[in-house]
Protein backbone atom coordinates (compact mmCIF):
# COMPACT_ATOMS: atom_id res chain seq x y z
CA UNK A 1 0.00 0.00 0.00
CA UNK A 2 2.71 2.46 0.99
CA UNK A 3 4.46 2.35 -2.39
CA UNK A 4 1.13 3.06 -4.12
CA UNK A 5 0.50 5.99 -1.76
CA UNK A 6 3.99 7.43 -2.31
CA UNK A 7 3.60 7.07 -6.09
CA UNK A 8 0.33 9.08 -5.94
CA UNK A 9 1.92 11.72 -3.69
CA UNK A 10 4.75 12.11 -6.19
CA UNK A 11 2.39 12.16 -9.18
CA UNK A 12 0.31 14.98 -7.65
CA UNK A 13 3.27 16.64 -5.91
CA UNK A 14 0.92 17.03 -2.99
CA UNK A 15 1.11 15.25 0.39
CA UNK A 16 -2.51 16.08 1.19
CA UNK A 17 -5.32 13.77 2.23
CA UNK A 18 -8.79 15.28 2.12
CA UNK A 19 -11.04 14.16 4.94
CA UNK A 20 -14.54 13.29 3.76
CA UNK A 21 -16.31 14.02 7.06
CA UNK A 22 -19.63 15.47 5.82
CA UNK A 23 -22.14 17.05 8.18
CA UNK A 24 -25.60 18.32 7.30
CA UNK A 25 -24.52 21.83 8.27
CA UNK A 26 -21.88 21.79 5.48
CA UNK A 27 -24.23 20.59 2.75
CA UNK A 28 -25.74 23.33 0.55
CA UNK A 29 -29.48 23.75 1.01
CA UNK A 30 -30.29 22.84 -2.61
CA UNK A 31 -28.60 19.43 -2.29
CA UNK A 32 -30.45 18.67 0.95
CA UNK A 33 -33.78 19.81 -0.47
CA UNK A 34 -33.38 17.64 -3.58
CA UNK A 35 -32.50 14.65 -1.44
CA UNK A 36 -35.28 15.21 1.10
CA UNK A 37 -37.80 15.55 -1.70
CA UNK A 38 -36.84 12.17 -3.10
CA UNK A 39 -36.09 10.26 0.12
CA UNK A 40 -37.79 12.30 2.86
CA UNK A 41 -36.23 14.13 5.80
CA UNK A 42 -34.97 10.78 6.95
CA UNK A 43 -31.65 9.00 7.56
CA UNK A 44 -31.82 7.90 3.92
CA UNK A 45 -32.36 11.51 2.78
CA UNK A 46 -29.35 12.65 4.83
CA UNK A 47 -27.12 9.80 3.60
CA UNK A 48 -28.04 10.43 -0.05
CA UNK A 49 -27.30 14.14 0.41
CA UNK A 50 -23.83 13.19 1.74
CA UNK A 51 -23.19 11.03 -1.31
CA UNK A 52 -24.22 13.77 -3.74
CA UNK A 53 -22.08 16.31 -1.86
CA UNK A 54 -19.04 13.99 -1.79
CA UNK A 55 -19.26 13.21 -5.50
CA UNK A 56 -19.28 16.88 -6.45
CA UNK A 57 -16.34 17.59 -4.13
CA UNK A 58 -14.39 14.63 -5.55
CA UNK A 59 -15.09 15.67 -9.15
CA UNK A 60 -13.59 19.07 -8.32
CA UNK A 61 -10.42 17.90 -6.56
CA UNK A 62 -9.45 14.34 -7.54
CA UNK A 63 -6.74 15.45 -9.98
CA UNK A 64 -4.96 17.45 -7.27
CA UNK A 65 -4.71 14.96 -4.42
CA UNK A 66 -3.38 11.45 -3.78
CA UNK A 67 -5.86 10.26 -1.16
CA UNK A 68 -9.08 10.75 0.76
CA UNK A 69 -10.00 9.82 4.31
CA UNK A 70 -13.71 9.20 4.83
CA UNK A 71 -14.56 9.24 8.56
CA UNK A 72 -17.00 6.37 9.07
CA UNK A 73 -18.77 7.89 12.11
CA UNK A 74 -20.31 10.61 9.97
CA UNK A 75 -22.01 7.96 7.83
CA UNK A 76 -22.58 5.20 10.42
CA UNK A 77 -24.80 7.46 12.55
CA UNK A 78 -27.50 7.09 9.86
CA UNK A 79 -27.50 3.29 10.00
CA UNK A 80 -27.57 1.13 6.89
CA UNK A 81 -28.21 4.09 4.55
CA UNK A 82 -25.17 5.87 5.97
CA UNK A 83 -23.02 2.77 5.53
CA UNK A 84 -24.22 2.52 1.91
CA UNK A 85 -23.15 6.15 1.38
CA UNK A 86 -19.74 5.34 2.92
CA UNK A 87 -19.25 2.36 0.62
CA UNK A 88 -20.48 4.22 -2.47
CA UNK A 89 -18.22 7.19 -1.63
CA UNK A 90 -15.24 4.82 -1.49
CA UNK A 91 -16.18 3.20 -4.79
CA UNK A 92 -16.51 6.58 -6.46
CA UNK A 93 -13.12 7.73 -5.14
CA UNK A 94 -11.47 4.49 -6.27
CA UNK A 95 -12.83 4.98 -9.79
CA UNK A 96 -11.06 8.36 -9.76
CA UNK A 97 -7.78 6.66 -8.83
CA UNK A 98 -7.60 7.88 -5.24
CA UNK A 99 -6.08 5.97 -2.32
CA UNK A 100 -8.64 5.41 0.44
CA UNK A 101 -7.76 5.74 4.11
CA UNK A 102 -10.82 4.54 6.01
CA UNK A 103 -10.93 6.43 9.29
CA UNK A 104 -12.58 3.67 11.32
CA UNK A 105 -10.37 3.75 14.47
CA UNK A 106 -11.01 0.12 15.36
CA UNK A 107 -9.33 -1.27 18.48
CA UNK A 108 -10.55 -4.73 19.41
CA UNK A 109 -8.58 -7.97 19.70
CA UNK A 110 -8.17 -11.44 18.25
CA UNK A 111 -11.12 -12.88 16.29
CA UNK A 112 -13.05 -9.59 16.53
CA UNK A 113 -10.13 -7.68 15.05
CA UNK A 114 -9.87 -10.34 12.37
CA UNK A 115 -13.51 -9.70 11.41
CA UNK A 116 -12.81 -5.96 11.12
CA UNK A 117 -9.78 -6.76 9.01
CA UNK A 118 -11.64 -9.10 6.63
CA UNK A 119 -14.49 -6.61 6.20
CA UNK A 120 -12.39 -3.50 5.66
CA UNK A 121 -9.07 -4.46 4.06
CA UNK A 122 -9.32 -8.19 3.35
CA UNK A 123 -12.10 -10.43 2.10
CA UNK A 124 -14.99 -12.11 3.87
CA UNK A 125 -15.46 -15.82 3.26
CA UNK A 126 -18.99 -17.06 2.68
CA UNK A 127 -19.01 -20.82 2.28
CA UNK A 128 -15.79 -20.70 0.30
CA UNK A 129 -16.68 -17.67 -1.83
CA UNK A 130 -14.79 -14.47 -1.06
CA UNK A 131 -16.11 -10.91 -1.13
CA UNK A 132 -14.50 -7.50 -0.73
CA UNK A 133 -16.84 -5.29 1.30
CA UNK A 134 -15.55 -1.82 2.18
CA UNK A 135 -12.44 -1.78 -0.04
CA UNK A 136 -10.31 0.78 1.80
CA UNK A 137 -6.57 0.74 1.05
CA UNK A 138 -5.68 1.51 4.63
CA UNK A 139 -7.56 2.03 7.91
CA UNK A 140 -6.94 3.77 11.23
CA UNK A 141 -6.44 1.56 14.28
CA UNK A 142 -6.32 2.27 18.03
CA UNK A 143 -3.43 0.17 19.41
CA UNK A 144 -3.83 0.76 23.11
CA UNK A 145 -4.99 -2.86 23.66
CA UNK A 146 -1.54 -3.98 22.52
CA UNK A 147 -0.25 -6.24 19.74
CA UNK A 148 -3.39 -8.43 19.86
CA UNK A 149 -5.24 -5.46 18.34
CA UNK A 150 -2.72 -5.15 15.46
CA UNK A 151 -1.55 -8.64 14.62
CA UNK A 152 -4.91 -9.84 13.17
CA UNK A 153 -4.65 -7.13 10.46
CA UNK A 154 -1.11 -7.90 9.31
CA UNK A 155 -1.93 -10.93 7.17
CA UNK A 156 -4.53 -8.98 5.14
CA UNK A 157 -2.07 -6.06 4.80
CA UNK A 158 0.45 -8.46 3.35
CA UNK A 159 -1.93 -10.59 1.24
CA UNK A 160 -3.88 -7.72 -0.31
CA UNK A 161 -1.30 -4.89 -0.36
CA UNK A 162 -3.17 -2.88 2.29
CA UNK A 163 -2.02 -0.79 5.25
CA UNK A 164 -2.80 0.63 8.69
CA UNK A 165 -2.35 4.00 10.32
CA UNK A 166 -1.98 3.34 14.03
CA UNK A 167 -2.80 6.07 16.58
CA UNK A 168 0.44 7.10 18.29
CA UNK A 169 0.12 10.78 19.28
CA UNK A 170 -3.34 12.12 18.54
CA UNK A 171 -4.18 15.74 17.74
CA UNK A 172 -6.83 16.31 20.42
CA UNK A 173 -6.08 18.75 23.29
CA UNK A 174 -6.24 16.09 26.04
CA UNK A 175 -4.20 13.41 24.22
CA UNK A 176 -1.37 14.03 26.69
CA UNK A 177 -3.49 12.84 29.66
CA UNK A 178 -2.57 9.31 28.67
CA UNK A 179 -0.17 9.43 25.73
CA UNK A 180 2.38 11.68 27.49
CA UNK A 181 2.54 9.67 30.74
CA UNK A 182 6.01 8.47 31.73
CA UNK A 183 6.52 4.72 31.40
CA UNK A 184 9.91 3.18 32.11
CA UNK A 185 11.71 6.50 31.66
CA UNK A 186 10.05 7.50 28.36
CA UNK A 187 6.67 8.86 27.33
CA UNK A 188 3.90 6.39 26.49
CA UNK A 189 3.55 7.82 22.94
CA UNK A 190 7.30 7.28 22.43
CA UNK A 191 6.96 3.65 23.51
CA UNK A 192 4.01 3.30 21.15
CA UNK A 193 6.13 4.80 18.38
CA UNK A 194 8.83 2.17 19.00
CA UNK A 195 6.23 -0.61 18.95
CA UNK A 196 4.50 0.59 15.76
CA UNK A 197 7.88 0.80 14.08
CA UNK A 198 8.68 -2.80 15.13
CA UNK A 199 5.23 -4.07 14.07
CA UNK A 200 5.78 -2.56 10.63
CA UNK A 201 9.18 -4.12 9.97
CA UNK A 202 7.74 -6.99 7.90
CA UNK A 203 5.86 -4.61 5.58
CA UNK A 204 8.58 -2.24 4.38
CA UNK A 205 8.09 -1.29 0.72
CA UNK A 206 10.48 -0.41 -2.11
CA UNK A 207 10.81 3.19 -0.87
CA UNK A 208 11.93 2.11 2.63
CA UNK A 209 8.64 2.98 4.31
CA UNK A 210 6.29 0.54 6.00
CA UNK A 211 2.62 0.01 5.15
CA UNK A 212 2.07 0.20 8.91
CA UNK A 213 1.95 3.96 9.44
CA UNK A 214 1.30 6.17 12.45
CA UNK A 215 -1.22 8.89 13.24
CA UNK A 216 0.64 11.91 14.61
CA UNK A 217 -1.25 15.17 15.25
CA UNK A 218 -0.10 18.44 13.67
CA UNK A 219 -1.07 20.16 16.91
CA UNK A 220 1.88 18.60 18.79
CA UNK A 221 4.94 19.59 16.72
CA UNK A 222 7.55 18.77 19.37
CA UNK A 223 6.24 15.24 19.81
CA UNK A 224 6.02 14.86 16.01
CA UNK A 225 9.68 15.80 15.62
CA UNK A 226 10.59 13.35 18.34
CA UNK A 227 8.60 10.55 16.70
CA UNK A 228 10.14 11.29 13.30
CA UNK A 229 13.51 10.48 14.91
CA UNK A 230 12.21 7.33 16.69
CA UNK A 231 10.46 5.89 13.62
CA UNK A 232 12.29 6.88 10.40
CA UNK A 233 10.62 4.18 8.25
CA UNK A 234 7.05 4.92 9.38
CA UNK A 235 4.73 7.09 7.29
CA UNK A 236 2.77 9.64 9.33
CA UNK A 237 -0.88 10.49 8.77
CA UNK A 238 -1.07 13.99 10.23
CA UNK A 239 -4.50 15.37 11.21
CA UNK A 240 -5.03 18.69 12.96
CA UNK A 241 -3.89 21.05 10.19
CA UNK A 242 -6.32 23.92 9.56
CA UNK A 243 -9.55 23.69 11.54
CA UNK A 244 -7.83 22.36 14.70
CA UNK A 245 -5.16 25.06 14.63
CA UNK A 246 -2.14 23.18 13.21
CA UNK A 247 -0.13 25.40 10.83
CA UNK A 248 2.42 24.75 8.08
CA UNK A 249 5.21 25.75 10.46
CA UNK A 250 4.14 22.89 12.77
CA UNK A 251 4.54 20.31 10.00
CA UNK A 252 8.23 20.54 9.12
CA UNK A 253 9.22 17.98 11.77
CA UNK A 254 6.79 15.40 10.35
CA UNK A 255 8.75 14.95 7.10
CA UNK A 256 12.04 13.17 6.47
CA UNK A 257 14.95 14.67 4.55
CA UNK A 258 13.73 12.85 1.40
CA UNK A 259 10.62 15.09 1.46
CA UNK A 260 8.48 12.03 2.18
CA UNK A 261 7.23 10.50 5.41
CA UNK A 262 4.01 12.41 6.01
CA UNK A 263 0.60 12.95 4.50
CA UNK A 264 -1.36 15.85 5.96
CA UNK A 265 -5.12 15.66 6.48
CA UNK A 266 -7.63 18.46 6.27
CA UNK A 267 -11.34 17.74 6.47
CA UNK A 268 -13.50 20.76 7.34
CA UNK A 269 -10.84 23.12 5.94
CA UNK A 270 -11.48 21.70 2.47
CA UNK A 271 -15.00 20.30 2.28
CA UNK A 272 -16.56 23.20 4.21
CA UNK A 273 -14.35 25.91 2.67
CA UNK A 274 -17.47 27.55 1.21
CA UNK A 275 -18.70 28.15 4.80
CA UNK A 276 -15.38 29.43 6.11
CA UNK A 277 -15.52 32.95 7.62
CA UNK A 278 -12.55 34.04 5.51
CA UNK A 279 -14.52 33.14 2.37
CA UNK A 280 -17.71 34.96 3.41
CA UNK A 281 -19.78 35.96 0.36
CA UNK A 282 -17.02 34.70 -1.97
CA UNK A 283 -18.93 31.62 -3.15
CA UNK A 284 -22.57 30.99 -3.95
CA UNK A 285 -24.27 27.81 -2.67
CA UNK A 286 -23.68 26.24 -6.09
CA UNK A 287 -19.92 26.92 -5.89
CA UNK A 288 -19.06 24.79 -2.85
CA UNK A 289 -16.95 22.36 -4.88
CA UNK A 290 -15.01 25.21 -6.49
CA UNK A 291 -14.34 26.50 -2.95
CA UNK A 292 -12.97 23.05 -2.02
CA UNK A 293 -10.71 23.05 -5.10
CA UNK A 294 -9.32 26.47 -4.24
CA UNK A 295 -8.74 25.36 -0.63
CA UNK A 296 -6.80 22.29 -1.86
CA UNK A 297 -4.61 24.48 -4.08
CA UNK A 298 -3.95 26.85 -1.18
CA UNK A 299 -3.04 23.95 1.11
CA UNK A 300 -0.76 22.44 -1.54
CA UNK A 301 1.17 25.73 -1.84
CA UNK A 302 1.40 25.93 1.95
CA UNK A 303 2.83 22.39 2.14
CA UNK A 304 5.24 23.02 -0.73
CA UNK A 305 6.71 25.92 1.23
CA UNK A 306 7.28 23.58 4.16
CA UNK A 307 8.90 20.99 1.90
CA UNK A 308 11.16 23.62 0.33
CA UNK A 309 12.67 24.23 3.76
CA UNK A 310 13.48 20.53 4.11
CA UNK A 311 14.82 19.30 0.78
O1 LIG B 1 -7.22 9.34 12.86
C1 LIG B 1 -7.53 10.49 12.51
O2 LIG B 1 -7.68 10.76 11.34
C2 LIG B 1 -7.52 11.55 13.52
C3 LIG B 1 -6.63 11.39 14.56
C4 LIG B 1 -6.36 12.47 15.41
O3 LIG B 1 -5.47 12.42 16.26
N1 LIG B 1 -7.08 13.62 15.25
C5 LIG B 1 -8.03 13.75 14.28
O4 LIG B 1 -8.62 14.87 14.18
N2 LIG B 1 -8.31 12.70 13.44
C6 LIG B 1 -9.38 12.81 12.42
O5 LIG B 1 -8.98 13.78 11.45
C7 LIG B 1 -10.11 14.55 11.01
C8 LIG B 1 -9.86 16.00 11.34
O6 LIG B 1 -10.84 16.81 10.78
P1 LIG B 1 -10.66 18.43 10.66
O7 LIG B 1 -10.29 18.90 12.03
O8 LIG B 1 -12.01 18.89 10.21
O9 LIG B 1 -9.58 18.68 9.65
C9 LIG B 1 -11.32 13.91 11.69
O10 LIG B 1 -11.81 12.90 10.83
C10 LIG B 1 -10.75 13.26 12.93
O11 LIG B 1 -11.48 12.15 13.36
Amino acid sequence: MIDRLIAKIEETQNPTVVGLDPRLSFIPKWIKEESYEEHGKTPKGAAKAFLHFNKEIIDAIYDLIPAVKPQIAMYEQYGSHGIDAYIETIEYCKQKGLIIIGDIKRGDIASTAEAYSHGHIGKVDIEGDRFEIYKEDSITINPYLGYDSIEPFLADCSNYDKGLFVLVKTSNPNSGQIQNLEVGGIKLYERMGQLVSEWGEGLIGKRSYSSIGAVVGATHPEEAKNLRRIMPHTYFLVPGYGAQGGTAADLAGCFNKDGLGAIINSSRGIIAAHNDKVNQNKYTEKEFAQAAREAVIKMKLDLQQVLNTIV
